[in-house]
């Protein structure tokens, strides 16, 4: 039995058949903040996708909590306690901030939502479309959370945002997983995202070219112009 969170294993996902994800394992630890970079098409999106259950996997396993759920739909993955807030924001632009926040769900959601985000108790009455995108970052993000995931997976949430907003935004994460819960975090601010993150793994073309503590890779700058960068580990550095 495994209560590690997420497990990832020989995991491969394809798009139009072609295998974009290859062979790959991962592990997405409760209480912990595990940051996913590479170069633009590494693969992170697709991964994150397959996580949450919204493209299929072609072969490999993911377990939550020591269950099996790779073929499980989006539906029964949030059920079991994998949240995906997907890149790019979705609210309910016609509905008001508190209406995004408790539809569906019982009247104590609004609460907890507002111990997160004690800010969007002014703006609970305003339309969604009328936020800023910081706001809209945070309704999506207080709506994943709502959900009470084991295992959140955050994919460049910071898409758009003013740096003053991800400052806001950074820490909240490490706050989620100092409570318990396991977050993977897909972010293009690399060193924003490592400076809350305990670990760190790198794709390179759909497969791990690093993985190890944040603060490694913090260190190294030269790796981490790599995993910008999109370079392969090969010894010769020969670029991908
Ligand atoms: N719907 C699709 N059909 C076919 N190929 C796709 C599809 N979506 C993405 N790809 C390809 O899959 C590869 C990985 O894309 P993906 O979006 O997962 O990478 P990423 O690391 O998230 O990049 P970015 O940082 O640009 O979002 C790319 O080569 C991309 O062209």
């Amino acid at each position: 039995m495994n209560n590690a969170g997420l497990t990832v294993r020989a995991l491969t996902v394809e798009r139009s058949g072609f295998p974009i994800i290859r062979s790959l394992d991962l592990d997405v630890p409760l209480g912990r903040v595990t940051s996913l970079l590479g170069a633009n098409g590494a693969g992170k999106t697709t991964l994150m996708e397959a996580l949450a259950g919204l493209i299929p996997v072609s072969a490999g396993s993911v377990e939550l909590d020591g269950t099996r759920i790779e073929k499980l739909g989006r539906a029964r993955r949030v059920g079991a306690g994998l949240a995906l807030v997907e890149q790019g924001r979705t609210v309910f632009g016609d509905l008001t901030v508190l209406e995004n926040l408790t539809l569906g769900k019982d009247r104590s959601a609004w609460g907890r939502a507002l111990a997160v985000f004690p800010e969007l108790d002014q703006r609970k009455h305003v339309h969604a479309r009328f936020l800023s995108g910081g706001e809209q970052q945070m309704v999506v993000l207080a709506r994943a959370i709502l959900a009470d995931p084991q295992v959140l997976l955050i994919d460049e949430m910071s898409l758009g945002l003013a740096p003053v907003i991800i400052q806001r935004l950074m820490p909240l994460v490490r706050t989620l997983a100092d409570a318990g819960m396991g977050v993977l975090l897909v972010e293009q601010f690399a060193t924003q995202a490592l400076a809350v993150s305990d670990h760190a793994v790198v794709l390179t073309r759909g497969e791990v070219a690093f993985r190890g503590a944040a603060q490694d890779l913090l260190d190294d700058s030269d790796r981490l112009r790599l995993a910008y960068l999109g370079e392969s580990q090969t010894q010769n550095g020969t670029a991908a």
